[in-house]
């Protein structure tokens, strides 16, 4: 059970990870995926992951050397290098100064820093009353009442077998998130098979919530899922979202 927010425990240090000039990552672009696409946003990136997905296109926050997850990039990182701590204040002042309409925090998995991360929620929205938090989530790890009463979207991002986890995670990311409201779910599609799978595991949800995604770490890989998914995504009543990110910058961090 996460702690509440009337614990009086000091706060932790947010675990960021880092840009390509070893700050913390926090920067201002385009919401690429989902129903907010295109949206201006600042996003901060925090480090850690429970889950260790073969295609991950983030995995400096998780591939640590001396594991031995599989990832389709040989590359491991180390913590000593991709990971820095930034107080609550300071990242709130970094997000402050980009100046967007809403923030996502994404990571990694937000969740496994389940009180920063309420704190810094509950911290944005005191900045300005029209301010949207989103939260970029695997779905493995419940969110505190307190949370979901905190953040405007949930983003959850369960995940099929050909990620690599255990098969247990796509309906755990699912039954976590399934009566929360404001929470839509993201699934990473490759193939026809994975909307079908996907069609099974969301039974009772309404459609209008579901979003599917091509893989794809670049705009060729994208096309080629795009492909394939389409058709049994509309057949369905699915949502489909690219990935705008993407195709504007490429797969590169800060972006
Ligand atoms: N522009 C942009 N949009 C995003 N949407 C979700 C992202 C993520 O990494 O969780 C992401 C990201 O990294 N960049
Ligand atoms: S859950 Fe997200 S951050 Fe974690 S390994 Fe999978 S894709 Fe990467
Ligand atoms: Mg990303």
């Amino acid at each position: 059970m996460p702690a509440t927010s009337n614990s009086t425990r000091p706060i932790a240090d947010l675990k960021l990870a880092v840009d390509d000039v070893g700050g913390p990552e926090i920067f201002r672009s385009f919401q690429g995926e989902g129903p907010m696409q295109g949206r201006v946003r600042t996003f901060i990136r925090l480090s850690g992951c429970n889950l260790h997905c073969r295609w991950c296109d983030t995995p400096y926050t998780w591939n640590w050397q001396g594991t031995n997850y599989r990832h389709v990039d040989s590359e491991k990182f180390a913590p000593a290098k991709e990971m820095t701590k930034l107080g609550l204040a300071e990242a709130l002042d970094r997000i402050v100064a980009l100046n967007a309409p809403g923030v996502v925090i994404t990571g990694g998995e937000p969740l496994m820093q389940p009180r920063q991360v309420l704190a810094l929620t509950q911290a944005i929205k005191g900045t300005r009353a029209d301010i949207s938090v989103e939260i970029e989530t695997n779905g493995t790890l419940a969110p505190h009442p307190d949370l979901i009463e905190a953040v405007d979207l949930f983003m959850v991002s369960p995940k099929l077998r050909h990620s690599g986890n255990d098969p247990e995670v796509l309906s755990l990311g699912i039954e976590n998130f399934r009566e929360v409201k404001n929470a839509q779910f993201k699934f990473v599609a490759k193939r026809q098979t994975d909307v079908i799978t996907v069609s099974q595991a969301t039974r009772g949800i309404d459609s209008r919530r579901v979003w599917i995604m091509p893989e794809g770490r670049n705009a060729r890989a994208l096309n080629n899922s795009l492909r394939k998914i389409t058709r049994a995504t509309l057949r369905r009543g699915f949502n489909l979202t690219d990935r705008q990110h993407i195709r504007l910058f490429g797969d590169k961090r800060s972006t």
